[in-house]
């Protein structure tokens, strides 16, 4: 499902272009523009990232250390192993720089740090800077915290569209990267689409979403707050509620009425529930695996008496959540997978944010003459056809060997 909004992508376009043209200048004037904020500096001091971290109190210092840990272990399970030396091999690399943009538009995320630079040091890449948007009284304390325990060397006050081609194309003060990561606003997915080819980009991590299967056995009261918790990201954010049983919609249905009214971002939700919103009734449990299919939406969740024979048949989802005691908002904090995954019916193709994606690979061919000699007539009649001579005759001069 296409869930991007093309209509904005001349202003990005436009504004990719003057940060090129203009670099930290642009930068500055958007900061003003879009976050009503003057940054006559853009980095952060680094001695800020380790003043925050000193300044947090203990048990949050734990919670982010916990998570920190959870999310290492699982990356390094993950991780793709350099293979040994042979004829034919793959070699693994760490990429040299990334860019990382940690959202900081409606809310403050020192989870997605965590949940991308992480994965990034357990990669090996040897530089990490961040870019986030800019706010009145300084960034977030708790975002260039969890900066310094995840070993970002360097921290940018820019948000939105500018932040993304300042770290494509480089300016004055921010270094140019190999690859930009990270969720964002529709403004971020619709830039790094745009700048993809001059720099890598992980995937389009855009506004939240949820999909939720529900049976007569699911906590009515637990699936209101999961669809809650993906709609207070955003106006934008997307929740689906699936269920063969027209009762238990219902049931859900006016618990999330209830439940939405003691919610601080009652604002952000009520816009996101009235416009994106769905229940859906389906006639039985196959109906709802196609759905779900169909959406490949970021997040899935199975709240029924069956849920793990699911796992088999959901094919297309960001990561999916298996019973009522793994809830959404478990793996956006603390679960170790990472909470950066791909939406807008992304998930058909790309996967979640992992330590690959950090990593690069080249093949290496280093033949023996044996086995030079096993595939060496069948590239000379490729050659041929392709009436490729300086091919053929590269492979065929050296059949006979040295003289
Ligand atoms: N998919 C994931 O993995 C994941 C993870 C965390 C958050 N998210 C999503 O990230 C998003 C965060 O959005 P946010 O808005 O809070 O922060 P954000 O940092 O993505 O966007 C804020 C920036 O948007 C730009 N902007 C705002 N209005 C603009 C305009 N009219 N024209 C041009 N630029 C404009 C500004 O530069 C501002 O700094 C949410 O949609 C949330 O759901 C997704
Ligand atoms: N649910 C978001 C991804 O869609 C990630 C997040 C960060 N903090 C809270 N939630
Ligand atoms: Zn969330």
């Amino acid at each position: 499902m296409d869930t991007l909004d093309f209509s904005k992508a001349a202003s990005v376009m436009d504004i990719i272009r003057e940060v090129r043209e203009k670099g930290d200048a642009a930068l500055r004037s958007y900061s003003l523009k879009f976050d009503g904020v003057e940054t006559s500096e853009l980095e952060v001091p680094a001695s800020e990232m380790e003043n925050a971290w000193n300044g947090l109190d203990e048990e949050l210092k734990a919670a982010l250390l916990l998570s920190k840990g959870n999310i290492e272990k699982y990356q390094k399970t993950i991780m793709w192993k350099q293979m040994e030396k042979s004829e034919l091999y793959q070699k693994v690399h760490a990429l040299r720089r990334v860019g990382i943009y940690v959202p900081g538009g409606k809310a403050s995320y020192p989870s997605t740090v965590l949940m991308t630079a992480v994965l990034a040091r357990v990669a090996g890449v040897e530089e990490i800077v961040v870019v986030t948007p800019p706010q009145k009284d300084g960034i977030n304390r708790a975002t260039l915290a969890a900066c310094y325990i995840s070993g970002v060397d360097r921290v940018f006050q820019t948000g939105g569209a500018q932040a993304v081609a300042a770290l494509a194309y480089g300016t004055e003060t921010i270094p140019r990267v190999d690859k930009i990561v990270g969720p964002g606003n529709q403004y971020v997915a619709l830039a790094k689409k745009l700048v993809y080819g001059d720099v890598g980009i992980d995937s389009i991590a855009g506004p939240s979403e949820i999909v939720i299967v529900a049976d007569h056995t699911a906590n009515k009261e637990w699936v209101a707050l999961d669809i809650l918790a993906q709609a207070e990201h955003d106006e934008m954010a997307r929740t689906f509620l699936i269920s063969s049983d027209e009762k238990v919609l219902s049931d859900i249905e006016e618990e999330l009425m209830k439940q939405k009214l003691l919610q601080p971002r009652i604002n952000v939700i009520e816009e996101s529930l009235a416009n994106n919103h769905y229940a859906i009734l389906t006639s039985d449990r196959a109906e709802s695996i196609g759905i779900v299919n169909l959406i490949a939406g970021e997040h899935v969740s199975i709240q029924t008496a069956d849920a793990e024979d699911y796992v088999d048949n959901v094919r297309t989802a960001g990561a999916i959540f298996i019973g009522e005691y793994s809830p959404e908002a478990i793996g956006d904090y603390s679960a170790g997978p990472s909470h950066v995954l791909p939406t807008s019916g992304n998930a058909r193709f790309a996967s979640g944010l992992s330590v690959n994606d950090f990593l690069r690979t080249n093949s290496v061919i280093a033949l023996s003459r044996g086995t030079f000699m096993e595939c060496a007539a069948t590239a000379v009649a490729i050659a041929n056809e392709e009436s490729l001579a300086a091919h053929r005759d590269s492979v065929s001069k050296r059949m006979g060997g040295r003289a």
